[in-house]
């Protein structure tokens, strides 16, 4: 009998679980939160009864039993920075999961994967977390030094994306030089230097071009008079930054393929926001090409935007001259964490110790 493995990814509007027996899927599903469902929880980490009943619930209606999984592996969420790889999901992580001073959806996926394996009497990890930290000193050093860069990103797609472009391009990921952009409702851009991620931006808070719901880099006196207005408390725009910006702050969606609905209409000022999120990537793509002094070999482009072709087309017109661009739409999450998993399960890679 092979292992089975339950994977777990929490998004900020949906929850991705995977049911797998060794590298077969026996099932994948998204289960769609709507705006309403999410906004009855006044914070993320009162979502966690609910989405793990709702996991439960779509296992039972496929007749799957947990107690036949072999583990349960979930997206990681905002602990303290570690080196990427599995880690098993003990206390001292479970307490920095609840506690996360930074909000996201993802902070649920070691939860709900440690409270699952527990009713199935297995073992939890999680793999490659958004505070995966490999970033060269250089790059943290932001001119004001209490306000240091740090890496906030889509870690696991990153990694597996990048994997999985030097595998069919018969390359070995430990001694490429890639470039990364995930673009979801975060943006990463992230630069790949032989098998570490030398620099990235932040995708949560204020770092970066905007993404559909990311304000990235804002003009900091801008911001501080801003934040100085009177008009808004911390937590709004704390909130505002790393959930409302960009797409939604200008046009009131998250949704590209919305945003390209209204531009075939002829909305001009959807067509605007829209070409500027796509210059703003394109000059990420374009500091992490320099942050690699130029020596790359590929530019793969990944996340739920990257199935749409005009802005697939635009960053190819604005960054083919630094390598190929290379196409990998939506995300490998689940499988990524299903793969680190396996490894576990077969020996092959002992988990490491969260401190
Ligand atoms: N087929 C598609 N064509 C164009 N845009 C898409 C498509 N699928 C998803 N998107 C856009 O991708 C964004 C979400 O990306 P996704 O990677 O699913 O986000 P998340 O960060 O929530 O995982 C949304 O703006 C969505 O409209
Ligand atoms: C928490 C950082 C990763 C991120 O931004 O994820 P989403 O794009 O899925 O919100």
């Amino acid at each position: 009998m092979g292992y089975k493995v339950l994977a777990i990814n929490p998004g900020s509007t949906s929850t991705k679980v995977a049911l797998y027996d060794e590298e077969r899927p026996l099932l994948d599903l998204t289960l769609r939160h709507s705006t309403e469902e999410i906004s009855r929880f006044a914070d993320v980490i009162d979502q966690l009864d609910w989405r793990r009943g709702l996991i439960l619930s779509a296992l039972r209606e496929q007749s799957f039993n947990i107690k036949e999984l072999s583990a349960v592996i979930g997206r990681g969420g905002l602990i303290r920075p570690i080196p990427a790889g599995v880690y098993e999901v003990n206390s001292r992580m479970r307490y920095d999961l609840r506690n996360a001073p930074m909000k996201h959806a993802c902070n649920l996926g070691g939860l709900l994967a440690a409270q699952i394996a527990h009713m199935a009497g297995v073992k939890a990890y999680i793999a490659d977390p958004p505070v995966v930290d490999e970033m060269d000193d250089v790059a943290r050093i932001s001119g004001m030094p209490m306000c240091p860069r740090k890496p906030i990103f889509h870690a696991l797609n990153q990694k597996a994306i990048a994997r999985l472009h030097c595998g069919r391009a018969g390359w070995t990921y430990e001694e490429s030089n890639l470039i990364v952009a995930h673009m979801g409702g975060g943006i990463s851009v992230a630069a790949h230097k032989q098998g570490r991620i030398v620099d990235v931006n932040n995708a949560l808070d204020g770092d970066g071009p905007f993404a559909p719901d990311r304000a990235g880099s804002i003009p900091s006196s801008e911001l501080i008079k801003v934040c100085f207005s009177g008009q808004y408390t911390k937590e709004e725009l704390l909130k505002f930054i790393s959930s409302k910006g960009g797409l939604v702050a200008y046009l009131g969606t998250n949704s590209v393929i919305q945003v390209m609905e209204r531009i075939a209409e002829g909305d001009q000022r959807a067509k605007k926001v829209l070409e500027s999120m796509c210059y703003n990537i394109s000059k990420q793509i374009g500091a992490a090409a320099a942050a690699l002094s130029g020596k790359v070999q590929a530019i793969l482009l990944t996340g739920g935007i990257a199935y749409n072709e005009p802005v697939v087309a635009y960053i190819r017109e604005h960054c083919g001259f630094i390598a190929p661009v290379e196409v990998y739409p939506g995300e490998n999450e689940l499988e990524a964490l299903v793969i680190n998993a396996l490894v576990v399960l077969r020996g092959t890679v002992t988990p490491k110790v969260y401190k």
